[in-house]
């Protein structure tokens, strides 16, 4: 079973949702975590099971990248935004490098999400 994030800040947090309602027969396969709020957010709006970790600013970035870090992840849906700055972006910066460093599948928006998860579904 594929372990797969799912990630998004507030201003995407809309979009991901959308995403994982309409990928929701193919997300069920999978083993689901999140940040906090985002984390939240599906459980509300979702009948899909997700484990949670702390929300962002508060150090969840960093407890999924120690998760790619352990080699524990398979991919990761990072729905980011690029139009503000984020308080934590050292943390982000920290999450991306480390999925490169594993060579984990990272996308960062909805047309590399759609592919990632396609990609699982092989
Ligand atoms: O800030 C985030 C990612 O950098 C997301 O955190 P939340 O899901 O808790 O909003």
């Amino acid at each position: 079973m594929s372990r797969l994030a799912l990630i998004a800040h507030d201003e995407k947090k809309a979009a991901l949702i959308e995403f994982a309602t309409r990928y929701e027969s193919t997300l069920t396969d999978c083993d689901l975590v999140a940040t906090g709020t985002t984390g939240k957010r599906l459980q509300e709006e979702t009948e899909l099971e997700i484990e949670r970790k702390e929300s962002g600013p508060y150090g969840g970035d960093l407890m999924i990248g120690a998760e790619v870090a352990a080699d524990e992840l398979d991919g990761i849906v990072f729905l980011r935004d690029p139009l503000r700055a984020q308080p934590h972006e050292p943390d982000i910066s920290a999450l991306l490098r480390i999925c490169d460093v594993h060579d984990v599948a990272l996308a960062t928006n909805l047309a590399s999400a759609e592919l990632l998860v396609e990609g699982l579904l092989e």
